[in-house]
């Protein structure tokens, strides 16, 4: 049995989390912990895998406190930046077990959003525009999504590859209606009641347009990427900092 420790467990993911640990065949439940809680809690004994949602201010906290616990990390929290994962390769490198410790970091854990983005990046070279527009539930706090920074880095870098121009727009006049640019590409968040956690690509060509959504209706849909994430990481995935589901599935 994989011993299983949640981070931020009361919250609308965590809680799911400790659900799908303790119904699973080969996870059992160890620690369930939440904001105040001692971190110091969770060691090698008790934990083999801890799994972190909790919201993107604590997270990097919570992630390198963990590290020095000498336990290994799923994350499915978002706000990661270049500078964060860095300090991430960091501690994993100057901490208790630098050889064998592994982090996983997922901007989402729905196999709709993992291929979404997959095939947002194949598409991208045979594009001349792209714009991403994500639509989530109210209470969501950070906007835009981890999953649409995500995928606007992955257009972006398929299209520098390509050696592609920027983006036409003749915008002169802009209070914010064409959402944040990111690597050069638009992303829009909507946030609506009713909503769960859903994207869209838009591609563009003279004449043409190709839409990749990816619409998450239930957190249900986020487990079996979990409960993937901690199987690889109680057994093959290397050791270090590895970022996306995309690794661990057959793409
Ligand atoms: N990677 C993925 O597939 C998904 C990622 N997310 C992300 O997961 C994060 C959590 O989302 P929700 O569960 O909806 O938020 P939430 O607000 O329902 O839950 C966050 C939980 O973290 C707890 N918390 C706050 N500070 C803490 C601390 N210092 N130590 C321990 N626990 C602490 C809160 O008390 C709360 O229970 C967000 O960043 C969200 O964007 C959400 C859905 C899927
Ligand atoms: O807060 C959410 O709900 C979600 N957060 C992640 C993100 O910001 O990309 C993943 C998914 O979109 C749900």
């Amino acid at each position: 049995m994989i011993k299983v420790s949640v981070v931020g467990a009361k919250g609308r993911m965590g809680s799911h989390v400790v659900e799908a640990v303790t119904n699973a065949p080969d996870t059992q439940l160890a620690l369930a912990l939440d904001a105040g809680d001692d971190l110091t809690a969770v060691t090698p004994e008790n934990t083999d895998v801890v799994v972190e949602f909790t919201v993107p201010s604590v997270s990097l906290t919570n992630v390198l406190a963990l590290i020095g616990q000498g336990v290994d990390v799923v994350v499915g929290t978002t706000g990661w930046t270049e500078e964060k994962l860095a300090q991430v390769r960091e501690a994993l490198a100057s901490g208790p077990r630098p050889d064998t410790q592994k982090v996983f970091i997922a901007p989402n854990f729905a196999i709709s959003a993992v291929l979404a983005d997959y095939f947002a990046v194949k598409a991208a070279k045979y594009f001349e525009s792209a714009e991403v527009i994500e639509l989530h539930h109210p209470t969501k706090v950070d906007a835009p999504s981890g999953t649409a920074i995500h995928t606007a880095h992955g257009i972006a870098a398929a299209r520098k590859a390509a050696g592609m121009a920027p983006i036409p727009d003749a915008t002169e006049t802009d209070g914010g209606s064409r959402g944040q640019v990111i690597d050069g590409i638009h992303v829009h968040a909507v946030r609506l009641r009713g909503l769960n956690a859903h994207e869209e690509v838009l591609f563009g060509n003279a004449g043409e347009q190709l839409t990749i959504r990816a619409d998450s209706f239930d957190r249900t849909s986020f487990m079996p990427g979990v409960l993937l994430a901690v199987r690889k990481l109680a057994g093959d995935a290397p050791a270090g900092l590895t970022v996306g589901l995309d690794h661990f599935l057959d793409l």
